[in-house]
């Protein structure tokens, strides 16, 4: 008998699955503190939870017969995916239960903002009747900025598009195809940023998308824009929103999410121009009975040993696998993460060539690994080796994997090609003996780097004085430069150098070595 700790309220007809096999017993306890957790996680093989329970390292630890953890919803940002991974432990949720709830909260939220509608309730049940404070504006002909042009952001669209609105669409898999096919114009965030009247985010929380909408964004947004979060808090910079509603530059903003929560001493909340809801997104009948019976029904795979879909974390590998690639797994992971940094458009299709010992063995792990480090680097912690191939398969990236018997004179090289709708990038590395992974080619320029901390890529014209003018701008800015590797085709033509730095380097800096001369671009890489 197996048995399950739902911890977080969850539709009981959604569960109803679980509650009906025989083979589990369901245990329902949502008041528990995160002491009581950890004191009765041990006597349970699966636990359900929704956003409030924190899967942290240390109930992974106590759960000694947890086999999974479902995630009623899409972001597992309450569960420690690592954790789990490093224990074994299955990490399910439910991506697409919600999606249509939160799309239409967000169109909720956008009408909303729009007409004034939560102040003008609250002003009427304080008993004023006043007309005159809340003049709205229309939907119909305003330019729509939606950020992030996934599941939920072209739902928001779609219904964007019955108003009469144009939609400017900013998502880095989005293609012209898609965008035409959903009647929408592919853009910028900076387009987006001086064109739109609403602006509405809808992408996962990562390094990337934090504070995606600060000070230099709303600086250039049109006077009188309104900002729609309902994805997750932290995407749009709350200080930054703060002040430019003071200034008048954004006349509205409607959040369901917020960078702490709940919300404590968040001064946004009293501005008059802040419409707010409790992250109550997927706060519906229909989703909340859709996630809990797609994360049941997988749940009840796990438990009985049967394929399941929607894992997020790394199930496991056969040992003798495991023991033959594992050592080429962080190398194959950074190399999708370099070229997700370097390369500018929409992937279109990832290469990936395998030479000297690797033609030995069953490289599709190492595939996963390299998908998993292009997509994450957009995705988020959402992406892992288990979903990267069936995501890139959803955003018809093709994925290309082969054998060559060219080593280049090394034991092993990994040769990645990543072909976007504005170009192609190539990187390659290998593990040499001794001295740990190696970037040893990037496009056509033969390099030797070690592929961690953070980088600084620079694509020049090879003149005398140019590295000393590199240096003088990174000393002068008080940034270490730690290893310094240059790679040229001819004297005097093109040449790159990578610069290992000791921490990371600000737009600031990177614009003063973008603006000499002999630069052709200049990109910050974090591995
Ligand atoms: N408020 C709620 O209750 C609620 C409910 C469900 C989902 N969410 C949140 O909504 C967000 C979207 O969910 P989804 O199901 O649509 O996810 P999704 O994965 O389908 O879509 C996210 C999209 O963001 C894009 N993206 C990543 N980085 C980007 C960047 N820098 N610029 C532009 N686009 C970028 C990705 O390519 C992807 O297409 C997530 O943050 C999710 O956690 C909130
Ligand atoms: O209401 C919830 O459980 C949060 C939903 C949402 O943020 C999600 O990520 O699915």
């Amino acid at each position: 008998m197996f048995k399950v700790l739902i911890s977080d309220p969850l539709s009981t007809f959604g569960i109803q699955k679980l509650l009906d096999a025989p083979d589990v017993e369901v245990v329902q306890q949502t008041n528990l503190s995160p002491s009581d957790l950890l004191a009765v996680i041990g006597e349970y093989d699966a636990l359900l939870v929704r956003s409030q329970t924190q899967v942290t390292a240390e109930v992974l630890a106590a759960g000694k017969r947890l086999k999974a953890v479902g995630r009623a919803g899409v972001g597992v940002d309450n569960i420690d995916i690592d954790a789990a991974t490093q224990s074994g432990i299955v990490v399910i949720n439910a991506p697409d239960g919600n999606t249509i709830s939160t799309a239409e909260h967000s169109f909720a939220m956008l009408m909303a903002v729009a007409r004034n509608i939560p102040q003008a309730h609250k002003k009427l049940t304080d008993g004023t009747w006043d007309r005159k404070s809340f003049q709205g504006v229309e939907l119909n002909n305003k330019v729509l900025g939606v950020i992030g042009f996934g599941r939920i952001g072209s739902e928001v669209a779609k219904r964007a598009k019955a108003f009469h609105m144009q939609v400017l669409a900013y998502d880095p898999f989005l293609t012209e195809e898609r965008a035409q096919k959903m009647g929408v114009t592919m853009a910028t965030v900076d387009q987006i940023v001086t064109q739109a009247d609403f602006i509405t985010v809808h992408t996962p929380l990562t390094k990337e998308t934090r504070h995606l909408l600060s000070t230099n964004e709303f600086a250039k947004m049109k006077q009188g824009v309104r900002v729609i979060n309902c994805a997750r808090g932290g995407i749009i910079d709350e200080k930054a929103l703060y002040e430019a509603i003071l200034s008048g530059k954004v006349a509205g903003a409607a959040f369901d999410v917020f960078e702490q929560e709940p919300p404590t001493d968040n001064p946004l909340i009293g501005l008059p121009q802040m419409i707010v809801t409790p992250h109550l997104g997927a706060s519906t009948v229909e989703a909340q009975e859709n996630v809990a019976i797609d994360v049941s029904e997988e749940i009840l795979k796990v438990l009985r040993g049967q394929p399941f879909k929607n894992a997020v974390n790394l199930p496991s590998v056969p040992a003798h696998v495991m023991e033959r690639v594992q050592p080429y797994f962080t190398l194959a992971e950074k190399l999708g993460h370099f070229l997700a940094q370097v390369s500018v458009g929409s992937v279109q299709e990832i290469s990936v060539t395998y030479s000297g010992e690797l033609t030995e063995i069953d490289i599709s792990p190492l595939t996963r690994t390299i998908l998993k480090g292009v997509l994450s680097f957009h995705l988020g912690e959402e992406v892992n080796y288990v979903n990267a191939p069936i995501l890139a398969k959803s955003r018809e990236i093709s994925v290309n994997e082969q054998k060559s018997s060219q080593t280049k004179g090394f034991t092993n090289l990994i040769m990645v090609s990543v072909k976007t709708t504005q170009e192609t990038r190539m990187v390659a590395g290998t593990r040499l003996n001794g001295y740990g992974a190696r970037i040893v080619k990037i496009d056509d320029f033969s390099i030797d780097v070690a592929p961690e901390g953070f980088l600084l890529f620079v694509h020049h014209h090879d003149r005398p004085g140019v590295i000393g003018r590199v240096g003088t701008i990174l000393g002068s800015n008080d940034v270490n430069i730690a290893t310094m590797q240059v790679g040229r085709r001819d004297v005097g033509g093109e040449a790159i150098m990578m610069l290992a730095v000791d921490k990371p380097v600000s737009r600031d800096i990177l614009d003063q070595i973008g603006e000499l001369a002999e630069i052709k671009s200049v990109t910050e890489i974090d591995l």
